[in-house]
Protein backbone atom coordinates (compact mmCIF):
# COMPACT_ATOMS: atom_id res chain seq x y z
CA UNK A 1 0.00 0.00 0.00
CA UNK A 2 1.05 3.56 -1.74
CA UNK A 3 0.30 7.30 -1.13
CA UNK A 4 -0.26 9.37 -3.98
CA UNK A 5 -1.08 12.71 -4.84
CA UNK A 6 -3.00 14.51 -7.86
CA UNK A 7 -3.13 17.64 -8.58
CA UNK A 8 -5.81 19.46 -11.25
CA UNK A 9 -5.07 22.63 -12.18
CA UNK A 10 -8.93 24.69 -13.06
CA UNK A 11 -9.33 27.74 -14.29
CA UNK A 12 -13.06 29.41 -13.56
CA UNK A 13 -15.18 28.97 -9.92
CA UNK A 14 -16.71 26.61 -10.62
CA UNK A 15 -14.41 25.89 -12.87
CA UNK A 16 -14.90 26.17 -16.39
CA UNK A 17 -11.64 24.87 -17.84
CA UNK A 18 -9.05 21.94 -16.21
CA UNK A 19 -5.37 20.87 -17.32
CA UNK A 20 -4.86 17.22 -17.37
CA UNK A 21 -2.07 15.41 -18.86
CA UNK A 22 -1.45 12.57 -21.17
CA UNK A 23 0.63 10.26 -19.07
CA UNK A 24 3.62 8.88 -21.28
CA UNK A 25 5.46 6.66 -18.86
CA UNK A 26 4.81 4.02 -16.46
CA UNK A 27 1.65 3.32 -14.54
CA UNK A 28 -1.64 5.11 -16.18
CA UNK A 29 0.71 5.07 -19.91
CA UNK A 30 -2.02 6.13 -22.24
CA UNK A 31 -4.55 8.29 -19.85
CA UNK A 32 -5.05 11.76 -19.28
CA UNK A 33 -4.92 12.05 -15.93
CA UNK A 34 -4.04 14.88 -12.92
CA UNK A 35 -0.78 15.50 -12.10
CA UNK A 36 0.87 13.55 -9.01
CA UNK A 37 2.67 10.20 -7.95
CA UNK A 38 4.11 8.65 -5.18
CA UNK A 39 4.60 10.37 -2.29
CA UNK A 40 8.20 9.99 -1.21
CA UNK A 41 9.35 8.61 2.59
CA UNK A 42 9.17 11.84 5.26
CA UNK A 43 7.42 14.11 2.71
CA UNK A 44 4.00 15.85 3.52
CA UNK A 45 1.36 15.47 0.69
CA UNK A 46 1.10 18.81 0.66
CA UNK A 47 4.65 18.80 -0.53
CA UNK A 48 4.88 15.68 -2.91
CA UNK A 49 1.40 17.72 -4.44
CA UNK A 50 4.06 20.67 -5.30
CA UNK A 51 7.22 18.37 -6.05
CA UNK A 52 4.82 16.25 -8.82
CA UNK A 53 2.84 19.31 -10.41
CA UNK A 54 6.79 21.20 -11.23
CA UNK A 55 8.28 17.78 -12.50
CA UNK A 56 5.44 16.78 -14.49
CA UNK A 57 4.14 19.74 -16.26
CA UNK A 58 6.33 22.97 -15.04
CA UNK A 59 3.71 24.10 -12.87
CA UNK A 60 4.76 25.98 -9.51
CA UNK A 61 2.65 26.68 -6.89
CA UNK A 62 2.73 26.92 -3.13
CA UNK A 63 1.47 24.31 -0.76
CA UNK A 64 -1.02 27.19 0.10
CA UNK A 65 -2.29 27.42 -3.48
CA UNK A 66 -3.86 23.86 -3.11
CA UNK A 67 -7.12 23.06 -2.13
CA UNK A 68 -8.15 19.93 -0.35
CA UNK A 69 -10.76 18.23 -2.30
CA UNK A 70 -10.36 14.83 -1.10
CA UNK A 71 -8.88 11.44 -1.03
CA UNK A 72 -9.61 8.12 -2.44
CA UNK A 73 -8.42 4.86 -1.96
CA UNK A 74 -8.06 2.24 -5.08
CA UNK A 75 -8.27 -1.51 -4.83
CA UNK A 76 -6.86 -3.95 -7.24
CA UNK A 77 -7.90 -7.75 -5.46
CA UNK A 78 -5.79 -9.50 -8.57
CA UNK A 79 -2.77 -6.92 -7.91
CA UNK A 80 -2.63 -6.17 -4.21
CA UNK A 81 1.01 -4.27 -4.81
CA UNK A 82 -0.97 -1.60 -6.82
CA UNK A 83 -3.17 -0.86 -3.73
CA UNK A 84 -3.09 3.02 -3.02
CA UNK A 85 -4.26 5.80 -1.66
CA UNK A 86 -4.51 9.40 -3.39
CA UNK A 87 -4.73 13.45 -1.59
CA UNK A 88 -6.38 15.23 -4.36
CA UNK A 89 -5.97 18.84 -4.87
CA UNK A 90 -7.19 21.24 -7.28
CA UNK A 91 -4.75 24.55 -7.95
CA UNK A 92 -5.93 27.80 -9.57
CA UNK A 93 -2.70 29.94 -8.90
CA UNK A 94 0.13 28.92 -10.61
CA UNK A 95 3.26 30.51 -12.06
CA UNK A 96 4.66 29.22 -15.22
CA UNK A 97 3.45 27.80 -18.31
CA UNK A 98 2.57 24.40 -18.69
CA UNK A 99 5.26 22.60 -20.61
CA UNK A 100 5.35 18.93 -21.83
CA UNK A 101 7.68 16.38 -19.71
CA UNK A 102 9.13 13.25 -19.98
CA UNK A 103 6.30 11.93 -18.55
CA UNK A 104 3.29 14.13 -19.54
CA UNK A 105 1.72 16.29 -21.73
CA UNK A 106 -0.67 18.51 -20.93
CA UNK A 107 -3.32 19.87 -22.36
CA UNK A 108 -6.93 22.53 -21.67
CA UNK A 109 -9.63 21.03 -22.01
CA UNK A 110 -13.77 23.08 -21.27
CA UNK A 111 -15.11 20.92 -18.43
CA UNK A 112 -17.75 19.48 -21.10
CA UNK A 113 -15.43 18.42 -22.97
CA UNK A 114 -13.18 16.58 -20.55
CA UNK A 115 -12.01 12.70 -22.26
CA UNK A 116 -13.53 10.94 -19.33
CA UNK A 117 -13.30 7.60 -22.14
CA UNK A 118 -9.56 8.44 -22.18
CA UNK A 119 -8.96 8.47 -18.24
CA UNK A 120 -9.29 5.98 -15.59
CA UNK A 121 -12.71 4.84 -15.46
CA UNK A 122 -13.35 6.18 -11.53
CA UNK A 123 -12.75 9.76 -12.38
CA UNK A 124 -16.39 10.01 -14.24
CA UNK A 125 -17.68 9.31 -10.72
CA UNK A 126 -15.74 11.64 -9.16
CA UNK A 127 -14.54 14.20 -11.25
CA UNK A 128 -17.36 16.05 -11.91
CA UNK A 129 -18.59 17.00 -7.74
CA UNK A 130 -15.02 18.11 -7.26
CA UNK A 131 -15.54 20.49 -10.00
CA UNK A 132 -18.49 21.53 -8.63
CA UNK A 133 -16.74 22.81 -5.55
CA UNK A 134 -17.53 19.66 -3.62
CA UNK A 135 -14.74 17.20 -1.41
CA UNK A 136 -15.00 13.77 -2.07
CA UNK A 137 -13.90 10.31 -0.26
CA UNK A 138 -14.37 7.00 -1.00
CA UNK A 139 -13.03 4.00 -2.62
CA UNK A 140 -12.81 2.63 -5.10
CA UNK A 141 -12.40 -1.47 -6.51
CA UNK A 142 -11.30 -2.27 -9.56
CA UNK A 143 -11.44 -5.29 -11.70
CA UNK A 144 -8.97 -7.77 -12.50
CA UNK A 145 -8.02 -6.06 -15.86
CA UNK A 146 -7.51 -3.51 -13.04
CA UNK A 147 -9.39 -0.75 -15.66
CA UNK A 148 -12.89 -1.00 -15.41
CA UNK A 149 -14.86 -0.34 -11.80
CA UNK A 150 -16.27 -3.39 -9.72
CA UNK A 151 -17.19 -1.90 -7.29
CA UNK A 152 -17.27 2.14 -6.09
CA UNK A 153 -18.51 3.88 -3.28
CA UNK A 154 -18.02 8.13 -2.93
CA UNK A 155 -19.56 10.15 -0.60
CA UNK A 156 -19.49 14.03 -1.53
CA UNK A 157 -18.92 16.72 1.32
C1 LIG B 1 -6.73 3.60 -10.49
N1 LIG B 1 -7.41 4.79 -10.68
C2 LIG B 1 -6.84 6.00 -10.68
N2 LIG B 1 -7.65 7.04 -10.90
C3 LIG B 1 -7.16 8.28 -10.92
N3 LIG B 1 -5.87 8.58 -10.71
C4 LIG B 1 -5.04 7.56 -10.46
C5 LIG B 1 -5.47 6.25 -10.42
N4 LIG B 1 -4.40 5.47 -10.15
C6 LIG B 1 -3.33 6.28 -10.03
N5 LIG B 1 -3.72 7.53 -10.21
C7 LIG B 1 -2.84 8.70 -10.18
O1 LIG B 1 -1.87 8.58 -11.20
C8 LIG B 1 -0.72 9.34 -10.83
C9 LIG B 1 0.52 8.59 -11.13
O2 LIG B 1 0.78 7.59 -10.18
P1 LIG B 1 2.07 6.70 -10.19
O3 LIG B 1 2.38 6.33 -11.60
O4 LIG B 1 1.86 5.61 -9.22
O5 LIG B 1 3.15 7.66 -9.63
P2 LIG B 1 4.60 8.08 -10.14
O6 LIG B 1 4.43 9.04 -11.27
O7 LIG B 1 5.34 8.53 -8.94
O8 LIG B 1 5.20 6.72 -10.57
P3 LIG B 1 5.81 6.14 -11.90
O9 LIG B 1 7.15 6.80 -11.99
O10 LIG B 1 4.89 6.47 -13.05
O11 LIG B 1 5.87 4.67 -11.61
C10 LIG B 1 -0.90 9.68 -9.37
O12 LIG B 1 -1.31 11.02 -9.33
C11 LIG B 1 -2.01 8.78 -8.94
O13 LIG B 1 -2.75 9.35 -7.91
Amino acid sequence: MYSTTLCLPVQGKPAERILLGMKKTGFGCGKYNGFGGKIEDGETPAAAAVRELAEECGLKVQESDLEDVGKLMFSFPDKPELEHDVYVYIVRNWQGEPEETTEMKPVWFDVPDIPYKEMWADDSYWLPAVLKGKKVTGSVVFSEDQEAVDYISIRTV
